[in-house]
C-alpha cells in the first residue's frame, strides 16, 4: 500500500516535505509513515479537483459507466476485504470482526449507489405556459470537499464517496490525520478501476490546515464533514465564505430508553451493545440508559454483571471483545468525563479506571464503566464523553421518558425497549432524533437515511436522499414557439 498523498492522479509526498508517524492505538507501534501536508498541499489537491470538473475528461463519462465503475469499486471492496480490515483494526484497535462488517457496510454503500447512478432522468414539468416544454434535471454540484474522522475511518469516508462520484462531481477527501490508512488503501481502488486524474483526490494533514482550506477555499462547491461540533462549527463559519453547500454529521447522547414490559434479557444485551460496542467510540452510541424506576435495579445489577466480563484485548485476538479507545488525548478526556461525573455525585458501580492486566499497558484502555443515579442537569448526560462509559437515569411514566429523552442539544439516534407497540409509535414519534429503533440498538444501512435533527448535524446521508444532497437542481425551459412580445414597442 503506497503511504502518499494522491492528488491529480499522482502518488505525492507534502510540499514540505513533512510526515507524521501513524500508530497502533493497542500498543503504540508505529505502522505507517505518511505525509503531513499543509494549506499548499489542500490547494493542489482543489486545484486538480476543480480542472477535473470543468475541464476533464469525467464530464462525458455517462451515469451508466459511472454506475458501472462504482460497481468495480464494491467488488474490490470485496475481494480485498480481509486485507482492508486488517488495515482498519491495526489503525484503530477495533476488533476484527468490526472491521470485516464495516467493509461489507462499506462495499453494500459503492453498490447501492451504483445502482442509483442511473436511475434520475429528472422530471418533466407540466408548463402552465402554452407552446413550452418545461423539465427539472439534476446536476453535480462541483468540487465537494469531505472530512472523516477517526472512528469508522473507511465507512464514513465511503458514506461521502459514493454518491458524490454517483452524482458526478470531483472529490477532495481528508480523513483523520490519525486514521488515514484505509482512505489512502481506496484512493489505489480507485486508481486500479480508472478514475481519470483529479475525480479522487487524498490529501492528509491536521484539521487546522487542510480541513479549514477545503473548508475555506472558494473553488470548493460542497463540505461533506463528520466529526464533533467544535470543527463543524469552525467548518460552518469557513463555508461561509462562498456560501457552500453543506452537511454535517455531528455528535450525539443518546437515550436507550426501557420499558418494564421490554423483553428483559434482550433489553440487556442491547443495553451492552448499545454502549460498550466499539468501546463507544460510536456516534449513536447508546451511552444514556433510560429505565423505567419499576425494573431500574434489577435492569441495572443485569448489566453490571454482564459489562464485569467484556473482555478488552487485541482487536486481531478472536477473544477479544472490546478494543482500546483512539489515543492518550482520548483516553484523558475520558477518565477528565469520570472525574467529572463522580464529582457531580453520579454513582460510580462499575469501571472508571484503566485496567491491571500487563498485557493491556501499552494501550489505550479503559475499562467498561457505568454510573447510576443520574440527572438531565449533569454534564456527564450532557456531553458526549465517546468512549465505554454508560450514564443511567430513570423514569415513571412515558411522558417522563420522553421529556428526559429529548432533554438534551442533541438529535442523532435512540430506541425504545416495549412489547406494547402503541407506545413503541407514539414514542418514537415524539422523540426528536433523526433515528430511532424500536426493540433494537444501532442498525443502519445504504438504504434508509442516516443525520441528526439539532446540534447532531444538517442534511442527511446514505438512502437516495444522501445522492440529492450532491446535487444541484435546474428548471430547464423552452419556448417551442418564439416570437416577438412587443412588451416595449
Ligand atoms: N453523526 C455521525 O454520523 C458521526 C459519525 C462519526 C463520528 N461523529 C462524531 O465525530 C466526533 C469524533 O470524531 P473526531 O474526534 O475525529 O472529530 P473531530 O471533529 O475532531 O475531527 C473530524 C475531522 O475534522 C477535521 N477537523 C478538525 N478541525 C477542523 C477544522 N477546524 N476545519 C476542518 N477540519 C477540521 C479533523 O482533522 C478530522 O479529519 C464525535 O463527536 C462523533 O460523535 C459523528
Ligand atoms: C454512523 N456510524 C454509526 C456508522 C458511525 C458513527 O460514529
Amino acid at each position: 500500500m503506497r503511504k502518499m498523498m494522491y492528488i491529480d492522479g499522482k502518488w505525492v509526498s507534502a510540499r514540505s516535505g513533512e510526515t507524521k508517524e501513524i500508530i497502533n492505538p493497542y500498543n503504540q507501534e508505529v505502522i505507517a509513515v505518511v505525509p503531513r501536508g499543509d494549506r499548499e498541499d489542500a490547494r493542489d489537491a482543489i486545484r486538480a479537483a476543480r480542472k477535473a470538473f470543468d475541464e476533464g475528461e469525467w464530464r462525458k463519462v455517462t451515469a451508466p459507466e459511472r454506475a458501472d465503475m462504482l460497481f468495480q469499486v464494491a467488488e474490490k471492496i470485496r475481494k480485498y476485504k480481509q486485507e482492508l480490515a486488517e488495515l482498519e483494526t491495526l489503525n484503530t484497535g477495533k476488533t476484527l470482526t468490526e472491521s470485516l462488517a464495516d467493509m461489507d457496510g462499506i462495499a453494500a454503500v459503492f453498490q447501492y449507489y451504483a445502482g442509483l447512478a442511473d436511475k434520475d432522468g429528472g422530471m418533466i414539468i407540466e408548463s402552465p405556459i402554452p407552446n413550452s416544454s418545461s423539465r427539472m434535471v439534476r446536476e453535480p454540484v462541483g468540487v465537494c470537499g469531505q472530512i472523516t474522522p477517526w472512528n469508522y475511518p473507511l465507512l464514513q469516508a465511503s458514506w461521502k464517496l459514493a454518491p458524490a462520484l454517483a452524482a458526478g462531481n470531483t472529490v477532495v477527501v481528508k480523513p483523520s490525520e490519525i486514521t488515514p490508512l484505509t482512505t489512502l488503501r481506496i484512493a489505489e481502488i480507485f486508481e486500479e478501476v480508472g478514475f481519470p486524474p483529479g475525480v479522487v483526490n487524498v490529501v492528509l494533514g491536521p484539521g487546522s490546515t487542510v480541513g479549514q482550506e477545503i473548508a475555506e477555499n472558494h473553488d470548493v462547491d460542497l463540505i461533506s464533514f463528520t466529526g464533533g461540533g467544535v470543527a463543524g462549527r469552525q467548518i460552518m463559519q469557513a463555508a461561509a465564505g462562498n456560501f457552500k453547500k453543506i452537511s454535517l454529521e455531528l455528535g450525539g447522547k443518546n437515550p436507550n430508553i426501557v420499558f418494564a414490559d421490554a423483553d428483559f434479557d434482550t433489553a440487556v444485551d442491547y443495553a451492552l451493545n448499545a454502549v460498550f460496542f466499539h468501546a463507544g467510540q460510536v456516534c449513536s452510541a447508546g451511552a444514556r440508559l433510560l429505565v423505567q424506576s419499576s425494573i431500574h435495579d434489577r435492569f441495572v445489577e443485569a448489566v453490571v454483571e454482564q459489562a464485569k466480563h467484556i473482555r478488552l484485548g487485541n482487536g486481531f485476538d478472536e477473544k477479544t471483545q472490546m478494543g482500546p479507545v483512539i489515543s492518550a488525548e482520548h483516553l484523558a478526556s475520558i477518565e477528565k468525563y469520570i472525574q467529572t461525573g463522580i464529582q457531580e455525585g453520579a454513582k460510580l458501580v462499575l469501571g472508571g479506571k484503566r485496567p491491571a492486566d500487563p498485557e493491556l499497558q501499552k494501550g489505550f484502555f479503559i475499562e467498561p464503566t457505568i454510573f447510576i443515579n443520574c440527572h438531565t442537569n449533569m454534564r456527564i448526560v450532557q456531553e458526549e464523553s465517546f468512549g465505554p462509559v454508560l450514564t443511567v437515569e430513570t423514569f415513571d411514566t412515558e411522558e417522563e421518558a420522553v421529556r428526559l429523552a429529548n432533554d438534551t442539544i442533541y438529535g442523532l439516534a435512540g430506541a425504545v425497549w416495549t412489547q406494547d407497540m402503541n407506545r413503541a409509535e407514539r414514542v418514537s414519534r415524539q422523540l426528536r432524533m433523526g433515528t430511532v429503533w424500536i426493540n433494537d440498538y444501532h442498525p443502519y444501512f445504504p438504504q434508509a437515511p442516516w443525520g441528526g435533527y439539532k446540534q447532531s448535524g444538517i442534511g442527511r446521508e446514505l438512502c437516495h436522499v444522501g445522492l440529492e444532497e450532491y446535487t444541484e437542481i435546474k428548471h430547464v425551459y423552452m419556448n417551442l414557439d418564439p416570437k416577438p412580445m412587443g412588451w416595449f414597442q
